[in-house]
């Protein structure tokens, strides 16, 4: 395995970003694992599926094509909440796991923001991050953010999403969302953009010194 950055945390809690700028710094190829599972979501529920049917829901995982990860669909407040409710089962996961792991197994290295990478999909990243912020925090970045996107929403409805995507992401027996033994928590509740990924990036550099990369 080369390089690779695993970045976790709960929902709307910055990893996206910061994960995408450590990508750019280092030259590496990114995997916004979330898209897999509202990809899911969406899928089934385009094919009038259940979200809580988990036949049904591997099904449309074994017959994910990446190109629908492209969908402007997938980054709504609905698809948010379908991947949630699609990501419980065992299924689901199997189905998605390969694709991922596969990704964190390329020569050069990679970096990976989801729920369980530094668990599960890449137990031995050499870099890890469990990026969170405060529920409140983060429903407001979320907030922003759908609203920005023309979605009409409250702050309040974005609220309960949050609590409830945190519940059902942390509660869940397979692959919980959690932050790896050896990851390094980073609370960006008070940073901006700019100074969370200054301090990602002391992080990483720290871990990629331990690493002993050849490339120095
Ligand atoms: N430190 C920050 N300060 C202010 N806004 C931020 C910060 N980090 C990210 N944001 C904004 O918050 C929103 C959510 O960020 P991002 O998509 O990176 O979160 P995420 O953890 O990847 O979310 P999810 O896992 O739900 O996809 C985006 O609009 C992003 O620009
Ligand atoms: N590795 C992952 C990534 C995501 N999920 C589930 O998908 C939901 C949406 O993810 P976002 O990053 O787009 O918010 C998330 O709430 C999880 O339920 C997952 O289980 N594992």
């Amino acid at each position: 395995m080369g390089f690779v950055i695993a970045v976790d945390g709960p929902a709307a809690s910055g990893k996206g970003t910061i994960a995408s700028r450590l990508a750019a710094h280092y030259g590496l190829p990114m995997l916004d694992t979330g898209l897999l599972y509202r990809a899911v979501g969406v899928r089934l529920l385009d094919a009038g599926g259940d979200l809580d049917d988990a036949a049904a829901a591997e099904v449309s995982a074994r017959g994910l094509d990446l190109a629908e990860l492209e969908r402007p669909e997938v980054r709504t407040r609905a698809a948010g909440e379908a991947a949630s409710r699609v990501a419980v089962h065992p299924g689901v996961r199997a189905a998605l796991f390969d694709l991922q792991r596969a990704f964190a197994g390329q020569e050069g290295g990679a970096v990976l923001d989801g729920r369980d990478i530094g668990t599960v999909i890449a137990p031995e990243a050499p870099a890890k991050l469990y990026v969170t912020a405060s529920p409140e925090v983060r429903a407001d970045r979320r907030w922003k953010q759908l609203t920005g996107q023309g979605e009409t929403v409250s702050f309040e409805e974005i609220l309960a999403d949050i609590r409830k995507r945190d519940e059902r992401d942390g509660g869940r027996k397979d692959a919980p969302m959690a932050q790896a033994e050896d990851a390094t928590l980073l609370d960006t509740s008070e940073m901006t953009i700019p100074l969370a990924f200054d301090a990602a990036l002391r992080i990483v550099e720290t871990a990629r010194a331990r690493w002993g990369n050849p490339k120095g």
